[in-house]
């Protein structure tokens, strides 16, 4: 049972017989001075050193875990490995450094006639309680763009990640992408029985490559499924980070990675002209899009841009032409609300969050063809015929915006009903009638988490789409923050295609609907 189910420690679980026959203390003593327990949720260390050295001033990084002057305490998650060897125990873990960021340290002890036996089973338990259903050890391609934000990745690489996925003994591979497009080249030749992680320092930019080249392999849902992408948040928009690390620190984002637990991700396929590729974080059309890819020559502006951007387009009254046709899921709130609060005590195993098991639609096509590749499209391209029961409708709007994940930045949490495998998208329409003031108002409560319930914001889950601008020469629309052409286009999703790390195992770290 425990191997099915990724909620269960399963070294716990087989254990538990060799436990008993094993009487091993919680505290295990390593000196004459000094002895570690195994409390609920940290280490214990109580050592007598700790005052002189506190004297001395020269334990700073360990002052925040302080209980007394001679005991520490470290939480299990911040413990990333320990082992006993050559006499020698060494317990690795993530120090707080400051509020927002950690550094890998260590703790030795030498151990005179050592009893190897008991030793060993107690860093066994302290490992076990560390990971709990996280993977050890993972073994990670890293992905660096050196040119991401304001051109610091590598540096923080060097000095934020490496040091801590070394000291949690993970294997590292890193090169540093040498042009756009790379990271799609990488990952559609990668060996992935080789890895268990493509971790990407970069903005959102780099995963959105990384998902598409994993994406373009013959063996794609095998690709997608087997190599969990994480994100390191070393770029401009680094939303992803935001929704799975529930950081923008990059230490604090790799110690996540390093606890993640693989969680299925919804991806979305995007048929546009005869191109299809995959979406991981939203689609945008109107003033959303134009946020995001128009403002860049004031950037200097840093977040501000976006509010500025935001409101010289309202006073202008500017509205976006287009027909849509959408293929609805829900689109009552209160359905949505009760759907986001059963999938939060869902424990559903792995296998049962990816493609759709039951679904009640019209096409069995999901699950023929090519067992290997990309899945076949329920709804066809956006140069076959609609699909039936499918309605084009002609809208004038200020905003077409769709999330695949809650945070679309720090604090924006535009699509709170956000879910990583529910095998929906969430659809947010802002219509021409709405006024500037509720205008106003919704930017304000995004931050304030009020969003959702403004009555003028038109919430809906979704499978699929279709978009057709009208009546514009050219304009903008941002798939996951990169520009696609101003043209048609079909999108649908695909239930737990891809594959991500969560600190939960089935949610996305916003606070829902
Ligand atoms: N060596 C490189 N030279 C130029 N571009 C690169 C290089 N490596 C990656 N890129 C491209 O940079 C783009 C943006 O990357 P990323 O999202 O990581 O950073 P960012 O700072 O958030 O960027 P932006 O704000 O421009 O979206 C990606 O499309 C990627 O293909």
């Amino acid at each position: 049972m425990a191997a099915d189910n990724p909620f269960v420690d399963p070294v716990t679980s087989e254990d538990e017989t060799r436990e008993a026959s094993f009487t091993v203390d919680s505290t295990l003593t390593v000196g004459r001075d000094a002895s570690l327990t195994l409390g609920t949720d940290t280490l214990i260390v109580l050592d007598e050193a700790f005052e002189e050295k506190d004297s001395k001033n020269c334990c700073g990084i360990f002052s925040s875990s302080k209980i007394s002057a001679n005991t520490r305490a470290i939480p299990f998650y911040n413990i990333v490995w320990a082992e006993f060897r050559d006499g020698e125990l060494v317990i690795d873990y993530a120090a707080p450094k400051s509020k927002t960021a950690v550094q890998a340290a260590t703790l030795n002890y030498r151990i005179e006639n050592p009893n190897e036996a008991a030793i060993e089973f107690w860093v066994m338990k302290l490992v076990d309680r560390a990971y709990g259903p996280s993977q050890r050890r993972k073994r990670v391609k890293v992905l660096v763009n050196p040119h991401a934000g304001r051109g610091r990745a590598v540096k923080w690489y060097g000095r934020d990640v490496e040091p801590l996925l070394k000291a949690a003994r993970c294997t590292i591979d890193m090169v540093k992408t040498k042009y756009s497009g790379e990271a799609i080249e990488i990952t559609e030749n990668l060996d992935v029985d080789a890895y268990d992680v493509v971790a990407c320092c970069s903005g959102d930019g780099l995963p959105y490559e990384v998902f598409n080249g994993l994406g373009k392999r013959p063996d794609a849902r095998n690709a997608l499924s087997r190599i969990a992408v994480v994100h390191i948040p070393c770029g401009s928009g680094n939303a992803m980070s935001c929704n799975l690390n529930g950081t923008y620190s990059v230490s604090l984002a790799t110690l996540a990675i390093i606890k993640g637990i693989p969680t299925p991700l919804d991806l979305i396929s995007i048929s546009q002209g005869e191109t299809r590729f995959l979406s991981f974080l939203s689609q945008s059309l109107g003033i959303v899009a134009e946020l995001d890819l128009a403002t860049e020559h004031i950037r200097w502006m840093g977040q501000a841009r976006f509010t500025y951007g935001f409101l010289t387009r309202l006073i202008k009254q500017t509205t976006y032409p287009c027909d849509i046709a959408v293929k609805v899921a829900m689109d009552d709130k209160s359905e949505i609300r009760e759907h986001w609060k059963r999938e939060k005590v869902n424990r559903e195993p792995m296998s049962e969050r990816r493609g759709y098991n039951n679904f009640e639609d019209d096409d069995a096509s999901a699950r023929s063809g090519n067992e290997d590749g990309l899945p076949p499209l329920r709804y066809g391209t956006i140069n076959d015929k609609l699909p039936d029961g499918w309605e084009m409708v002609p809208h004038n709007l200020r905003s077409f915006y769709c999330g695949n994940m809650a945070y679309m930045a720090m604090d924006q949490d535009f699509f709170p009903a956000a879910l990583p495998n529910d095998g929906y998208m969430d659809l947010v329409c802002i219509t021409a009638d709405t006024s500037r003031l509720t205008a106003i108002q919704m930017m304000l409560s995004v931050e304030n988490g009020k969003f959702f319930d403004i009555p003028e914001v038109w919430y809906r889950k979704i499978l699929g789409y279709r978009v057709i601008p009208r009546n514009q020469e050219d304009g903008y629309v941002s798939i996951d923050g990169e520009r696609i052409p101003f043209a048609p286009f079909q999108a649908e999703v695909h239930r737990g295609l891809g594959t991500v790390l969560t600190k939960s195992g089935h949610l996305y770290e916003a606070r829902g609907p």
